[in-house]
């Protein structure tokens, strides 16, 4: 599907910092806005309804499946999440630029449905670094954790179908190197995608 719109979708193990980064790229970056996914997850302490996620049962979500309200779900970690259409099209549609953070699997769906999206693996430095991160975060029983550190060894594996690989070793760094990959896909897009008099529109973005 083509949109004048950009479309980032940044992928992670849990711990990573995809969260944190993507959060600090939306204060420097006024044209990008992140999509809210559907999950049937229980909120985190300070999570609200709405902000991080629509947060919702599973009869729900499994209704939202079957009325094809997704462009794409995945069942991660034991719960299912989903990144609904009007949660981006509209905003694809408008010209403005959407990030989502989602998991591999959701990733590769988006990109057979938008082929131009932009796919962003963000590594951690080591896999000690990794529990260290998910154990200070405090937001996650020792069982969960557990759960999360084993199933990134099969996440991780997954980085070679991404565009970028960003490793978060120190924040500054990596946010950096994300400024850049979105600074680079916005200039690719002015000189490919659009018409000589969109290209100056393109270019206030930049
Ligand atoms: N496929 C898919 N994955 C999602 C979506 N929203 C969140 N996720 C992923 O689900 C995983 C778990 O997310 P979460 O429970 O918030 O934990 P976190 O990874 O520790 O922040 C992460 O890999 C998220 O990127 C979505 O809409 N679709
Ligand atoms: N570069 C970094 N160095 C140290 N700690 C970090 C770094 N990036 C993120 N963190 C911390 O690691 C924890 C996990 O980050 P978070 O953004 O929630 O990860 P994710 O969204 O990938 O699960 C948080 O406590 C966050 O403050």
């Amino acid at each position: 599907m083509e949109t004048p719109g950009n479309l980032f979708v940044v992928a992670a193990p849990s711990g990573a910092g995809k969260s944190s980064l993507v959060k600090a790229l939306l204060e420097l970056d006024s044209h990008l806005a992140v999509s809210i996914s559907h999950t049937t997850r229980t909120p985190r302490g300070q999570e609200q309804q709405g902000r991080e996620y629509v947060f919702t049962d599973e009869a729900t979500f499994r209704a939202m499946i079957d009325r094809g309200e997704f462009f794409e779900w995945a069942l991660v970690h034991g719960n299912l999440y989903g990144t609904s259409r009007t949660a981006i099209e509209d905003r694809l549609n408008r010209g403005e630029d959407v990030v989502l953070e989602i998991d591999w699997q959701g990733a590769l769906q988006i990109k057979k449905i938008f082929p131009y999206a932009v796919l962003i693996f963000i590594l951690p430095p080591s896999w000690n670094e990794l529990q260290q991160r998910l154990q200070r975060r405090g937001e996650d029983q020792p069982d969960v954790i557990a759960q999360r550190m084993e199933n990134a060894r099969a996440e991780v594996a997954q980085a070679r179908h991404f565009d970028f690989v960003i490793i978060n070793a120190l924040f500054e760094t990596a946010l950096f190197d994300l400024k850049t990959v979105v600074h680079s896909q916005r200039l690719k897009y002015a000189a490919q995608r659009r018409n000589k008099s969109q290209v100056f529109a393109a270019l206030d973005l930049i």
